[in-house]
This record gives structure tokens, C-alpha cells and sequence, in this order.
């Protein structure tokens, strides 16, 4: 059985406020990693602010687990310092073992211990605590993420969400200041990653702990993140929130991060960006400068009768609300795509003025990077 078909008829009791943590700052100070001789990280500088949440976004291999490692202490970097409200937790000579800073982890599979009942599994980090007390710890946990009725219940009897859910428990329980998410949500349904997210959100909110959540998804980092700071290739590309990176990205990379992206070349001439589709914005370059130009699918309208220039519609796909065209037009190589409200262009309808919308035109004055 799926895990989101489990999850249809959740056998939830009322979720109670969440416990308060007293967050701290984590702050990496230009921190390297290698593995052999591989680098891994190379001049981290980040500050997950108190309270707020931070995620790291990157592709695949960027080196965001990696640091999540090195702030849980599981991983000891290479060069440089973590510090915990100005606190040296790992450097050179310094080195805070994991069960002393403070900090929870949860991990991207959950690793619920199987054969311990769920109450067990959240008071299993509650050693300081006598026995009785981690009991009541673990169950006031658990009534935060709102399983409280099935605390002698197994992780093999749950579903995905409410595992997450538990695993979140697990990592509060402790009353972390700073909580650490290795991709929180990976492992769900794309319904239920929403339900589960906006649950989550809440939660970490209530408890107030920082917390800095992996992610490879741009719109989960929006939707979670204060800041998202970037990654790639194991350095830092830009740090900001989610409005700054989509609307101001430092090159073409951040920019195909956060949207699908036609890139086509362009000129200064006169003061203006000349593109074949026409000018698209204002330069002080000198005629004749090179630049590049990227627009949002979304940016590249379709039409029968605005200004813009002739184009021809080689391929159209329906994906319900929206359609996806393909449209080639002279003086660009590449055919160009553009995503426009379904039904507007007549299904008949071969050959297009195409146009483009200013707030999705991104100009690069300079080689900016592949995507
Ligand atoms: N223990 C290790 N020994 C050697 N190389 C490692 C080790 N752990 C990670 N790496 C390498 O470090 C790089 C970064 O890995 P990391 O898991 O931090 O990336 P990531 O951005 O979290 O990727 P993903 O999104 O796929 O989880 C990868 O090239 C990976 O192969």
C-alpha cells in the first residue's frame, strides 16, 4: 500500500502547541571540507539567524548534507569554524561532540528504530532526563505533531507522514536550539508534502528553535525558507530570500534554479538590449556589447495580433490549467518555449506574434555561467 493511501484516514488526536527552544545562531566561518583529495566545500560563510529558518538549496552532490553533517558535528570540516551563538563548536583545536551542542538532526529516511514503540523512539534522546520524565517529554512531543493516541504503536504501523511526523517529535523532544533536516519531506507523496510542509512550518514557528532544511527543490525552499542560501559544486553561489534570489539571481545558474528559462543572445545598441524578439531592457554598455538574456517560460506570450515578431508553433502540450508550446522564430537557433493559460491560443492556430512580458526578462551583462 502507498504511504499517502495509508495516510487517507489518519488516526490523528488534537495537536497541542509546541514547546518552546531557545534558538541560538550557527554560523559558518569559512568553512572547506575535503574527502581525500576531493574537495567537498570550499569558503562556506553562512549564518543561520536565530529563530528564523535557513535552506540550503543546490542540486545533487552540491555538498548540502555535507554541511548539515558538519553543523550536527557528525562531520568534523576540514578548515575553517562553526560557532553557535558566537560559541566555538568546531575549529581548528576545537571540536564539540554532537550530544553537546544543542543541536537535533532528523534524517531524510526518519531512522525510527523499528522495534521500539514511538514513545520510545521520541524519548530515546531524552537521556539526561530520569526515566518517568523523558516519558512525559516524549509524550508531550508527540501530542505536538498530534499522534499522542498512538504512542505504543511500532513505525512499521504508520505511514509516511505520520513516520515524518514522529521523526519531527524525535528531533523537538530535546527542545533543540538549532534543528537540522536533511530533505524532510522527500519521501512523501506530492498532496501530502504539502499538508505535511505547512504542519512542519508551523511547528518549527511555535517551537521557535532555528532551523536549516536541506532541500533540491527551489519551490520548497520559497515556501520554507527565511533564506535559502544556494549551493554549487560545494560553494556558495548566492544567499537571500526566496524574492531576491528569483528576482535578482547573480547568474544563469540561480536563474534556471528557480525557473525554466529560454536563453537567447543580445547586443547593447543605443542605450538598449536588442534581442531578435526586440529590445528588452536598458543598458550603459558600449554598442555592440554582447550580453545575455534570459525569459521565464511564462514571460513569452503567444498571440495573434500584438506588437511583437512572427513565429511558428512546432509542438503544443496540454498540462491541464497551463500548455506548453514550442515555437521557433527567426534569428534565434534554438526553438523557444513558453508556457501560456490553456485554450488562449486557438488550437488551429499555426503561426504566432510572440511577445514578451518586462517582469520575466532577466539580462546578464556578462558570460554569467552555464545552467
Ligand atoms: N563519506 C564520503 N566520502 C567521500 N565522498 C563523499 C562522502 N560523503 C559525500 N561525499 C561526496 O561529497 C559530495 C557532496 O555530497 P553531499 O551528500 O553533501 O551532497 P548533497 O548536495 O547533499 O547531494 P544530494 O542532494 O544528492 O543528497 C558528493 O560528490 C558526494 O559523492
Amino acid at each position: 500500500m502507498s504511504r499517502a493511501k495509508k495516510l487517507t484516514q489518519p488516526a490523528t488526536a488534537a495537536r497541542t502547541s509546541a514547546g518552546v527552544s531557545f534558538a541560538a545562531n550557527l554560523t559558518f566561518e569559512n568553512v572547506c571540507h575535503h574527502f581525500g583529495s576531493k574537495e567537498i566545500l570550499c569558503g562556506i560563510d553562512l549564518v543561520a539567524e536565530a529563530g528564523g529558518i535557513l535552506c540550503l538549496l543546490g542540486p545533487s552532490g552540491s555538498g548540502k548534507t555535507t554541511l548539515l553533517r558538519i553543523a550536527a558535528g557528525i562531520e568534523r570540516q576540514s578548515e575553517g569554524r562553526l560557532l553557535l551563538n558566537g560559541r566555538e563548536m568546531a575549529g581548528p583545536g576545537v571540536f564539540v561532540p554532537p550530544e553537546l551542542r544543542g543541536v537535533g538532526l532528523m534524517f531524510q529516511d526518519y531512522a525510527l528504530f523499528p522495534h521500539m514503540t514511538l514513545l520510545k523512539n521520541v524519548a530515546f534522546g531524552l537521556s539526561g532526563l530520569s526515566q518517568a520524565a523523558a516519558r512525559r517529554a516524549a509524550g508531550s512531543a508527540l501530542e505536538r505533531v498530534g499522534l499522542s493516541n498512538r504512542g505504543d504503536q511500532y513505525p512499521h504501523m504508520l505511514s509516511g507522514g505520520e513516520q515524518q511526523r514522529v521523526a519531527l517529535a524525535r528531533a523537538l523532544a530535546p527542545r533543540p536550539s538549532v534543528l537540522l533536516m536533511d530533505e524532510p519531506f522527500s519521501g512523501l507523496d506530492s498532496r501530502l508534502k504539502d499538508v505535511i510542509r505547512t504542519d512542519t512550518l508551523q511547528i518549527l514557528r511555535e517551537t521557535r528553535a532555528t532551523a536549516i532544511v536541506v532541500t533540491h527543490d527551489a519551490e520548497e525552499a520559497m515556501r520554507m525558507g527565511d533564506k535559502i542560501a544556494l549551493l554549487r559544486g560545494g560553494r556558495l553561489v548566492q544567499t537571500g530570500t526566496g524574492a531576491e534570489l528569483y528576482r535578482n539571481p547573480v547568474d544563469l545558474f540561480t536563474a534556471g534554479f528557480f525557473s525554466e528559462l529560454n536563453v537567447i543572445p543580445a547586443e547593447a545598441s543605443g542605450g538598449r538590449v536588442i534581442t531578435a524578439l526586440g529590445p528588452v531592457g536598458e543598458t550603459a554598455l558600449c554598442d555592440g556589447t554582447k550580453l545575455t538574456v534570459a525569459l521565464r517560460l511564462m514571460g513569452l506570450r503567444l498571440g495573434e495580433s500584438e506588437a511583437g515578431v512572427l513565429g511558428r508553433i512546432v509542438s503544443r502540450r496540454f498540462l491541464g490549467g497551463v500548455e506548453l508550446f514550442t515555437v521557433v522564430v527567426e534569428g534565434i537557433d534554438e526553438p523557444l518555449r513558453s508556457r501560456m493559460r490553456a485554450g488562449v491560443v486557438p488550437d488551429d492556430c499555426r503561426d504566432v506574434v510572440v511577445s514578451i512580458d518586462a517582469q520575466d526578462v532577466i539580462i546578464f551583462e556578462k558570460d554569467v555561467g552555464g545552467r
